[in-house]
């Protein structure tokens, strides 16, 4: 995989405070934390950069940055050529769409009374797609998540938690987004599971030139689907390396002291062929 030049998506000097409700009644007086601490980070179409580092680090308020589902108190958003750093009423016209989340949960973004053919759907009718084109590109998704044709008329109680989770991912690329901020997408999936999401965020990847921001507390979730690796320790970056010297020659102590915490497998030895879950 090539990755161009010229970036996607640029993240200058972001910051962000939230108030803590605990530190205000111990203190009196209004504190806030620093969730972000003056972080840069820049991502290229076709990237797929892993952003990892402890619990409360940060990595979730940055990624729902990175989309628009947060405003910064500071710092510069820039997707393309064009810079956002004000209100989410103020977010660009022409990023609409253009930048997608992925939740934990599928159940944050399927509707339950809605069919899998209307949530991969509703995406494409927002973006104005005529019929024939919409048709066309929920069969080529329905191939990606190995789903067949027939599953599309079921609702997302008759799906296991995997299956859920890639049509999720399917609703997210549905209409042809340049960016996908996923957040802990396998963390809730058994280990077979979480493969099969690795293997289709690969396909993703192969078939369209989406850029990936992949939140993950598990580095050996990452290991062979991320180009780079983004470490975030309260609320700073502080590595950005490629995964192949990442994980060959970590640069800053805290990467270290997360490398040797977690073991890391080869995923080759554990990869599955076909689909446990059957299709739904
Ligand atoms: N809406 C909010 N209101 C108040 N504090 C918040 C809010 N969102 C995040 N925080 C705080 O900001 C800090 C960073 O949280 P964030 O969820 O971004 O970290 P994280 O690295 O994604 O953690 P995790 O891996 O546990 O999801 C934490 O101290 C968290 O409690």
């Amino acid at each position: 995989m090539s990755i161009e030049e010229k970036p996607l998506l640029r993240l200058e000097g972001i910051v962000k405070h939230f108030t803590s409700r605990d530190v205000k009644q111990q203190a009196g007086g209004k504190k806030s934390v620093a969730a972000v601490d003056g972080v840069s980070l820049t991502i290229h179409r076709n990237e797929i950069i892993a952003l990892v580092g402890e619990s409360g680090s940060g990595k979730s308020t940055l990624g729902r940055i990175a989309v628009g589902l947060e405003v910064p108190d500071a710092g510069k958003v820039i997707f393309h050529d064009s810079e956002w750093s004000g209100s989410r009423k103020q977010i660009p016209e022409a990023w609409r769409g253009k930048r997608q989340m992925v939740f934990q949960s599928p159940h944050s973004s399927l509707n339950p009374r809605h069919t899998i053919a209307d949530s991969l759907a509703e995406p494409l009718r927002l973006a104005g797609w005529e019929r024939s084109r919409t048709e066309r590109r929920i069969s080529t998704i329905m191939e990606w998540l190995m789903l067949p044709e027939k599953a599309l008329e079921r609702y997302p109680h008759q799906f296991s938690g995997g299956q859920l989770q890639r049509i999720a991912i399917g609703r997210a690329i549905a209409a042809e987004p340049e960016l996908i901020v996923a957040d802990e997408p396998v963390a809730s999936l058994d280990t077979s599971t979480q493969i099969q999401i690795l293997e289709l965020f690969k396909t993703i990847r192969q078939e369209t030139s989406v850029a990936c921001l992949f939140i993950t507390h598990g580095l050996q979730t990452v290991r062979w689907l991320a180009d780079q690796m983004a470490v975030m320790k309260s609320g700073k970056l502080v590595e950005v390396s490629y995964a192949e010297t990442f994980f060959s020659q970590p640069q800053h102590p805290y990467s270290r002291s997360l490398l040797e915490a977690v073991p890391v497998p080869d995923p080759t030895r554990n990869r599955i062929s076909g689909d446990e879950e059957g299709d739904g």
